[in-house]
């Protein structure tokens, strides 16, 4: 549709620092990735520096900032640790997300509401440094109020029940958590929040996803770089960015080319 804004893809690297991990060595390089990402069309890279450093590491962040001319979106917990880190780095903006070490991948929102007084403390010490703060929650009317009170610029809303319930052929599970995020996507707007969503998508899925009116930004990484493994990176950020414009209605010849 004319005059749709595009909507924003950023790419998540953890994973590729997964597999540089298995061995212990270089290679593959997350920095490098993220190069490939840029050109073929990434809009801002994603990476989430986990307390237990099981993929991304500090050096991996720095050389991101340093090296990767790109939007940093850098994940993490809303540790005082993290938050110096994150101070020292500068990165675009820093996500929040909630991280427990057992969990294999994260598991749910970010309790905002639950966690005022903390949460202010460190997104006024974030914003005063000129970074952006998005807040990684699903979406619930009390945790986007809560965004909105601690003076976030933006809230990610997590697509993750969402898709597994896809993933099972669970229907009306699918449908009923697709109408919470149709609803928490207009909710934040209202409050004047930017609207990200991430977390578990897939091409049909960020398709679906891109056509909520409200939404700036997807952030897609473990799906991508699964892709990848058989099809090449550049090729699936391209496929990416083509169905996210298929489903916000800015499909132009670039994207199909
Ligand atoms: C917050 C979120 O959904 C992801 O961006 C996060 O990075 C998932 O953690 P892993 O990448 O460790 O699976
Ligand atoms: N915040 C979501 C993200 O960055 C990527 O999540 P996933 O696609 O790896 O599940």
């Amino acid at each position: 549709m004319r005059g749709e804004r595009p909507v924003r893809l950023g790419v998540n690297i953890d994973h590729v620092a997964t597999l540089r991990n298995a061995r212990g060595g270089a290679h593959p390089d997350p920095v490098r990735a993220a190069l490939a990402a840029q050109a073929a069309g990434a809009d801002g890279i994603t990476a989430h520096l986990r307390e237990d450093r099981r993929h991304i590491r500090d050096s991996d962040i720095a050389r991101l900032k340093a090296e990767v001319p790109l939007p940093l979106n850098f994940e993490m917990a809303a540790t005082d640790e993290m938050v110096a880190i994150a101070l020292r780095t500068r990165p675009h903006a820093c996500c929040l997300v909630p991280e427990r070490r057992e969990e294999r991948t994260t598991e749910g929102g970010l309790d905002a509401a639950g966690l005022l007084a903390d949460l202010g403390r460190k997104v006024a010490a974030l914003k005063a440094a000129g970074i952006r703060v998005s807040l990684f929650i699903a979406p619930e009317a009390d945790q986007i109020a809560a965004a909105a009170a601690l003076g976030a610029d933006i809230v990610e809303l997590h697509t993750g029940a969402w898709c597994e319930h896809r993933g099972a052929g669970a229907d009306a599970a699918a449908e009923a958590e697709f109408k919470r995020l149709t609803d928490g996507a207009a909710r934040a707007a209202a409050h004047g929040l930017e609207v990200h969503a991430g977390h578990g998508l897939d091409f049909a899925a960020a398709e679906k996803v891109a056509a909520l009116p409200e939404i700036v930004e997807l952030n897609i990484g473990h799906f991508l770089i699964g892709e990848a493994v058989f099809d090449g990176l550049d090729s699936v950020v391209r496929r990416m960015r083509a169905c996210i414009a298929r489903g916000r209605g800015t499909l132009t010849l670039e994207d199909v080319a």
